[in-house]
């Protein structure tokens, strides 16, 4: 959209918005004028708070603190923090906090305390996790603790974007009636797809999100995956459960789409998660993924984003890529049945 009769701080934020995140940024600028900017806050908000979890050179003694509290910030004029690492690659989203607080305190009142709220209760869960000394060395301990980790940094941003649509009347009124068990599933199955997709990067960075309940089935530790060729086909094993895991919410993100009503909204939440079903075929049993990040092609990209503007469309696509993902399922896989009965069901649905 025109950006140019716009306020410097708004154009500001926009620019943020695109430097941060370019596949959610297209998204956004798409959006109907009634949620555009308050969605572009609310992302940006979000991106700050998680640019303070992601750096690893601020000391927890710092850092939980200011994540439990980040809420707060929202109350003042022109907060900012300088206090991320020089190579933090979105740090400039909290030098430039200012800006982004005069365009929130611009947003109608009940979207402000939709941003506020989610602010609140993703700070304290990720506070949660990083007290937990292991969580950086060993990821996430159990399935149950993956599912919660998931919930604080992507579901509660799908809860809180279901309330937002409903609240503009875009979306249908029963999203928000199920205890936000969709809204969350359409986070866990974006978060869940990076996760497994970011083995290697976040191995660099001396830390995973993969749980320990599922790794430590094929292996003693995280790192052999990568280091060491002989544990490359427990490593593809390990990939397929949590692709298979993965998978379990695709159905309450299919039912959540045929309930969003509109088209522009529609986009906005379609797109992302056609990335992430192509990303989960392509990541399936691809031993790319142990040395480094597997992303789909930007033709493939293109193509996906025509396919994804109505719902039957998104049903084939995601009616394709369940099949690619079968196909690729080799007997010797432990979850060889799992995953064609899983896929199974997800076509049945579809
Ligand atoms: O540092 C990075 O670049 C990646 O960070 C990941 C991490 O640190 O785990 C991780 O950071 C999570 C904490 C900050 C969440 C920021 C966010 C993301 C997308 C949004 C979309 C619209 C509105 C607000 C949004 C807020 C991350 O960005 N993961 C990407 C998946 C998160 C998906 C969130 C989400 C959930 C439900 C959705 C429903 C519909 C449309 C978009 C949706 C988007
Ligand atoms: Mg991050
Ligand atoms: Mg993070």
């Amino acid at each position: 959209h025109d950006l140019t009769k716009e306020s410097p701080e708004l154009q500001r934020c926009y620019y943020l918005l695109t430097k941060t995140s370019r596949s959610f940024a297209a998204v956004i600028e798409e959006l109907h004028p009634e949620l555009r900017d308050a969605i572009m806050i609310f992302y940006l908000v979000l991106r700050a708070l998680d640019t303070i979890e992601d750096d690893m050179s601020i000391k927890s003694e710092i850092k939980v603190p200011l994540l439990r509290t980040f809420d707060e910030k929202l109350n003042t004029k022109d907060w900012t923090f300088d206090g991320n690492g020089p190579n933090e690659k979105d740090r400039l989203v909290l030098v430039e906090f200012d800006k982004i607080l005069s365009i929130y305190h611009g947003l109608k009142p009940q979207y402000q305390d939709v941003v506020k709220d989610i602010t609140y209760k993703m700070g304290n869960g990720m506070a949660d996790y990083i007290l937990d000394e292991n969580f950086n060395l060993n990821g996430v301990e159990t399935v149950k603790d993956y599912d919660l980790y998931c919930h604080y940094v992507a579901g509660l941003v799908g809860e809180g974007l279901t309330k937002l649509t409903v609240m503009a009347g875009f979306s249908d009124d029963s999203l928000a009636q199920d205890n936000f068990e969709k809204s969350n599933s359409m986070g866990l199955f974006l978060q869940k797809t990076n996760i497994i997709r970011d083995y290697h990067e976040d191995l660099l960075d001396g830390r995973s999100f993969w749980p320990k309940e599922i790794w430590s089935k094929y292996t003693k530790e995280l790192p052999l995956f990568h280091k060491d060729a002989s544990f490359e086909q427990a490593g593809l094993s390990c990939i397929n459960e949590l692709v298979l895991n993965a998978l379990s919410h695709a159905k309450d993100c299919l039912s959540y789409l045929s309930m969003v009503k509109d088209p522009s909204t529609f986009s906005f939440c379609a797109i992302p998660q056609v990335m992430a079903i192509a990303t989960l075929a392509e990541v399936y049993n691809n031993r790319k993924v142990l040395h480094g990040v597997v992303k789909i092609r930007k033709g493939t990209t293109c193509k996906l984003i025509l396919e994804s503007r109505t719902f039957p469309g998104v049903v084939a696509i995601f009616r394709r890529y369940i099949q690619v993902i079968n196909h690729k399922s080799s007997v010797s896989d432990p979850n060889y049945l799992k995953i064609g009965i899983k896929c199974g069901e997800i076509e049945q649905f579809c």
